[in-house]
């Protein structure tokens, strides 16, 4: 489990994709954000001092479920806000196109500017309502701290194929919301987080809703 903010950045170094040019990225990100959250409220001041477990590697751990030859692939991140995971999985997966959907202008503006400042250049923002947003398909898709599970698939599902895979950091309620998910077919499963005991990541597939008639 990775308690604190050193034993973060060494677990962050044991990722193969995590390089000195990522790890440089990600002290600027940790560097601007502590610089804007004075000027808008990105993340609880009080996990500023934690930062690297409680943001960088809550989303960087992401990147370990899914499988090493999905490069070249598309993931969607809903509800990036301060930019977790989005920002994260585009620093330390380069290979990958990510594309951030945020809603509110301050952090639409925020996610701009530091994927111009990094040139992250497979890095996307769409600064929209994702009910706004145009149907595409895409290979990963991941949200944390965005809605509900049920309200999620609601929303997202029109994303998905049954080969997308669905990663959503869910913190302690996680096998609580899959157990009472209803109406729809899927694979889901429960994953241990890293950074916390108490914390799961939905892992899993969508199939799609279940028929009418044949709910549970
Ligand atoms: C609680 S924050 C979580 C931010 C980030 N994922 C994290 O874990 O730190 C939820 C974010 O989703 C955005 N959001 C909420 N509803 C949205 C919608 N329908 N479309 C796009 N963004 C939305 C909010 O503006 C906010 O930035």
């Amino acid at each position: 489990m990775i308690c604190d903010d050193a034993s973060a950045r060494e677990w962050l170094l044991t990722l193969p994709e995590c390089d000195d040019v990522a790890m440089s990225r990600l002290d600027r990100l940790i560097a601007m954000l502590a610089t804007e959250n004075d000027r808008q409220n990105l993340v609880a001041k009080a996990t500023l001092d934690q930062v690297w477990q409680r943001h960088v590697v809550d989303s960087a751990q992401l990147v370990t479920h899914v499988p090493r030859e999905t490069s070249r692939a598309n993931w969607l991140d809903l509800g990036t806000g301060a930019g977790f995971p989005g920002l994260v999985i585009a620093i330390v997966r380069p290979d990958i196109s990510v594309t951030m959907v945020e809603s509110r202008s301050r952090r639409i503006e925020w996610l701009d500017t530091v994927v111009k400042a990094l040139d992250l250049q497979n890095a996307h923002v769409i600064g929209l309502q994702l009910e706004a947003v145009p149907t595409f398909s895409v290979d990963v898709i991941s949200a944390r701290a965005f809605a509900p599970l049920p309200d999620l698939l609601k929303l997202s599902a029109r994303f998905s194929t049954p080969d997308t895979l669905w990663l959503l950091p869910k913190g302690r309620s996680a096998a609580q919301e899959l157990d009472q998910l209803k109406g729809w077919d899927h694979m889901f499963h429960v994953e241990q987080s890293i950074t916390s005991d108490d914390a799961g990541i939905v892992v899993g597939s969508l199939l799609g809703r279940r028929k009418k008639g044949n709910q549970p």
